[in-house]
């Protein structure tokens, strides 16, 4: 899937070859990686094969203070995505944070806030990447929620093939775009009915509900809600389970299920991209950014 095309030249740098981030190079431990594991990455995102679980990476989502979805995190996100995709030693990947009770607080809300037309279409063009990239991966995706994961963050757990969710009721999940004034896109809407089923989807995205962990897993959102302590060792239990299925048996399978769900954002991306401009350069979308982002900045007193 091309990355760069049509991308402004700050992205392209940006997906310039990783390697040129200081001992992130494959094979080479990069900075604070400890103990020599061979591991690979950029800044914000840490890449570290599973010592205990061969061909299955964990990458660690490392933009404080919240992981939220910033262009050049999506970036990053999506080039080590790639290098995991192109690199056949690994079957499998662990998507977990590292950010202490946050899986990842969505959207940067600064990326669709007082941007120009030109930035929020690249801007949107890399939120559609980053899901098509994550919900049709060829690997094993399972997301270690070890914090809140709210809107763009719901999303990302969506995408994954299997959620397991830390036990904290801190940890709520859910596509709460309408408690911020805006709503999810169609291929956000999609990926929780194909989860949830149409009548809770439905009631869930009116009224934003963002699930605790004993009601995400009765509604389905997640598929299993253990003790935090528990959440990377039973991911990779459930790795193991699905690496024993033939790749390729489950590969065309899971490409069966949602190949329909993702080709109707294939088939109109410039559309969606337009659509979004539209939508979030209109003024009362912004003075609601406006008032959430200020309400994000009195909570902190
Ligand atoms: C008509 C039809 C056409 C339609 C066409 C398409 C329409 C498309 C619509 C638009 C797209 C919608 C899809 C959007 C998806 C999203 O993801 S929107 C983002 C949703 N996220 C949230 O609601 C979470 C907001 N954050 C929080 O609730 C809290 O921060 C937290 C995650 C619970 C963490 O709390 P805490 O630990 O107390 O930290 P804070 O102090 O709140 O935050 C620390 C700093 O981080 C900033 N911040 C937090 N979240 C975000 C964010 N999402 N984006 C940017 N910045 C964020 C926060 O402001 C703090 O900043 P400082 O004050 O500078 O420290």
């Amino acid at each position: 899937m091309a990355l760069t095309v049509g991308l402004r030249p700050l992205t392209r740098a940006l997906l310039r070859p990783w390697a040129r981030v200081p001992g992130a190079a494959l094979g080479r431990p990069a900075a604070g990686s400890g103990d020599g594991v061979r591991c690979f990455g950029s800044p914000r995102v840490l890449v570290e094969p599973d010592p205990a679980a061969v061909g299955v990476a964990v990458m660690k989502m490392r933009n404080p203070p919240v992981n939220s979805l910033s262009l050049e995190f999506l970036t990053e996100l999506l080039i080590s995505l790639e290098k995991l995709e192109n690199d056949k030693t690994f079957r499998g990947i662990i998507i977990t944070s590292d950010c202490p009770g946050i899986f990842s607080a969505g959207l940067d809300l600064l990326e669709m806030y007082g941007r120009d037309p030109a930035h929020c279409a690249e801007y949107w063009k890399a939120v559609q990447e980053l899901w098509l990239r994550v919900y049709l991966s060829n690997l094993v995706v399972i997301g270690a929620i070890n914090g809140i994961s709210p809107a763009g963050g719901c999303l990302l757990s969506l995408s994954c093939d299997y959620r397991v969710l830390a036990n904290n009721p801190k940890y709520a999940i859910g596509l709460n775009e309408t408690l911020l004034g805006i709503i999810a896109p169609f291929w956000f809407k999609d990926v929780l009915v194909n989860t949830i089923g149409h009548r809770a989807a439905e009631r869930a995205l009116q009224l934003g509900f963002l699930f605790p962990p004993s009601d995400a897993l009765q509604v389905g959102i997640v598929d299993q809600v253990v003790p935090e302590d528990q959440v990377q060792s039973t991911a990779r239990s459930v790795m193991a389970q699905w690496l024993a299925i033939p790749d390729h048996a489950r590969q065309l399978t899971k490409n069966l299920v949602r190949k329909p769900t993702a080709d109707r954002l294939l088939q109109q991306r410039d559309a969606d991209i337009q659509n979004f401009v539209r939508f979030i350069s209109r003024d009362s979308i912004q003075k609601s950014l406006h008032v959430y982002l200020e309400k994000l900045k009195q909570k902190k007193g």
